[in-house]
């Protein structure tokens, strides 16, 4: 990380900010469709991209089934996320995912687990996939997970004020669960496939913004469909907005779904064409995914047996 700016600190409930907004679907369904076409990365650099994708990447495990042992497990290959013998090739040492995210109950592991790695814990709450629980007990639930040492939170919003078109009570939904977060990072997770349509997205994001997130994030990975292209685009062109009204930087975390390296290099992609080179660090960038480290190690190892540049390590430093 390199400069660092401020912790957005919102501002207050302004909808003339968005409610005249109508996000055009099929103008945003064909900008994401041919980013791919528009934009590539060039081979020797590929490696640098994905290890810049490695450090950002909240590695989760969000299932029913989660284990202390699961997550310790979670947690070593957190520490060490690519082979020793490829880093070596690559000449880079020392890195790891941007964090660690799991349930409440599974912090303490967590924690145990990546002691003195620096790697922080991210804890879903808030009631995580639905957050229909009663609004105290979802405080409580954040309060829980970081006095349990949890430094990031991921609240999931109340669909049902963005379906009902409920700004001001989503506002103070949120902002009471960052005033809950305390020095804890929120993540405002908006589960934009329950949304409906992407000028909800858009409005939903500007309200997270408003009321303080640190960073808003496109999905539970629950929801029938997750992080897509539009949606996404949709959510930068908020921070944008936001940045542009505000002077305040939020992050983005796209989740659900994304499993391989191309998928890493899409959204890396999307942030450096949409926000700029600063929006691709971890204190401003994460992908949510629970398995597309595997992918990415064995692109590495395609390229560390193929046409590796030593120039790689240097790359978006
Ligand atoms: O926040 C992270 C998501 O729950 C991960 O979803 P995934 O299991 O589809 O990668």
């Amino acid at each position: 990380m390199t400069d660092h700016f401020p912790r957005p600190t919102g501002t207050p409930f302004t909808p003339a900010w968005f409610d005249h907004i109508a996000v055009n679907l099929s103008a945003t369904e064909r900008r994401a469709a041919s980013l791919g076409s528009r934009r590539t990365v060039k081979k020797e650099w590929q490696a640098a991209w994905l290890l810049k994708a490695i450090t950002c990447i909240d590695l989760t495990t969000l299932a029913g089934d989660d284990t202390p042992g699961r997550v310790q497990r979670l947690c070593a290959k957190a520490r060490n996320p690519v082979r020793d013998d490829l880093l070596a090739a690559l000449g880079v040492e020392g890195i790891t995912v941007g964090a660690v995210c799991v349930y409440p109950t599974m912090v303490p592991h967590a924690v145990k687990a990546l002691e003195g790695s620096g790697i922080p814990v991210a804890s879903v709450a808030t009631g995580f996939p639905a957050g229909l629980t009663p609004l105290p007990l979802r405080l409580a639930e954040i309060s829980y997970a970081v006095e349990q040492g949890a430094r990031e939170i991921d609240i999931v919003i109340t669909r049902e004020h963005v379906l009902t078109g409920n700004w001001s009570a989503l506002y103070d939904e949120i902002a009471a669960m960052r005033a809950a977060c305390g020095e804890a990072h929120m993540k405002a997770i908006l589960a934009t496939g329950d949304l409906k349509t992407l000028s909800n997205v858009y409005k939903a994001s500007m309200i997270a913004m408003q009321a303080g997130s640190d960073f808003i994030k496109t999905s539970t990975g629950k929801e029938d469909v997750n992080a897509t292209l539009p949606v996404s685009l949709t959510m930068l062109r908020a921070l944008r907005d936001f940045r542009d009204l505000t002077g305040q930087i939020v992050g983005f975390k796209p989740a659900g779904g994304l499993k391989t390296a191309k998928d890493a290099m899409t959204w890396l992609i999307l942030m450096k064409e949409e926000l700029g080179l600063r929006w691709m660090q971890p204190d401003l960038f994460r992908i949510g995914a629970s398995s597309m480290l595997g992918d990415i190690e064995r692109q590495l190892e395609h390229h560390v047996t193929g046409r590796y540049s030593a120039a790689n390590r240097h790359a978006l430093a």
